[in-house]
């Protein structure tokens, strides 16, 4: 396929800033960002840099004091908090650094929990989540707790549950900050499959050159702007 691909995720002058007491810090002055669908982007930066505030509002966990954010058709900074909510369960997946699973739940009901907010049976749940259990190379563990996991197992839950309901976006916030180096790139494999066979749009943030060198594009955060870009061959 040729000609430029459709800009999926689109930030325009977004402004974006905290009060602490009667201090204002601001954080974005003015940041735009486009990114294609089917891309997997890398954010990088110092600490404080801005990558988890970016991470929140992409997710419409956070909202931009000002500017536009379009992902595919909505647009988030004109959502309020119950329609930011829905449209994330319908829409996208987060994978969390400590992978947020719940420790009293096995992996197969960690995974489930998504598809209790839809129209689902009992039994198209147990599919789904079979399916994709499998899919991340945990067929055969669904009654195991997150205890008896290690690290990269309890990570391929998060993705399994991140992926559960099909979303066309994945965001990953340090998703191999807990993990080895052999973890870490059977995770980072994972994502790379989601991305390439499954044409997933993968925004990631992390701390690690090579979990960055996974992407097909890095993007470092400084300041309140992007600095350099790195665009895979
Ligand atoms: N809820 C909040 N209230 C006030 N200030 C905040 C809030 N969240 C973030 N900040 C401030 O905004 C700035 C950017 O924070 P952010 O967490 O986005 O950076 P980061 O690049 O993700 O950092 P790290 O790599 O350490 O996670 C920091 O100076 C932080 O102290």
């Amino acid at each position: 396929m040729t000609g430029t691909p459709e800009t999926y995720i689109a930030l325009s002058a977004i402004t974006k800033g905290y009060r602490i007491g009667g201090e204002a810090i601001p954080i974005f002055s003015g940041l735009d960002l486009s990114i294609p669908r089917g891309d997997f982007v890398a954010i990088m930066g110092p600490s404080g840099s801005g990558k988890s505030t970016l991470l929140n509002m992409l997710a419409g966990i956070d909202r931009p004091d000002a500017g536009t954010l379009r992902i595919g058709t909505s647009r988030l900074d004109q959502m309020g908090e119950a329609a930011r909510a829905s449209w994330r369960a319908h829409h996208m997946g987060i994978v969390f650094q400590f992978y947020n699973l719940l420790p009293m739940l096995t992996a197969a009901q960690n995974v489930e929990l998504p598809l209790l907010l839809k129209p689902l049976s009992a039994r198209e749940r147990r599919i789904r989540v079979e399916r994709v259990l499998d899919l991340v190379g945990l067929a055969g563990r669904e009654k195991q707790y997150p205890a008896m996991m290690s690290g990269g197992q309890q990570q391929r839950v998060g993705i399994a549950r991140a992926i559960v309901s099909d979303p066309g976006l994945l965001l990953c916030d340090e998703p191999t900050g807990d993990l080895d180096r052999t973890s870490a790139d059977e995770v980072l494999e994972m994502l790379r499959f989601l991305n390439r066979q499954l044409e997933k749009t993968i925004v990631m943030v992390t701390h690690d050159p090579q979990a960055a060198s996974y992407a097909k594009r890095t993007l470092h955060l400084d300041k309140g702007d992007f600095i350099e870009e790195k665009r895979a061959a």
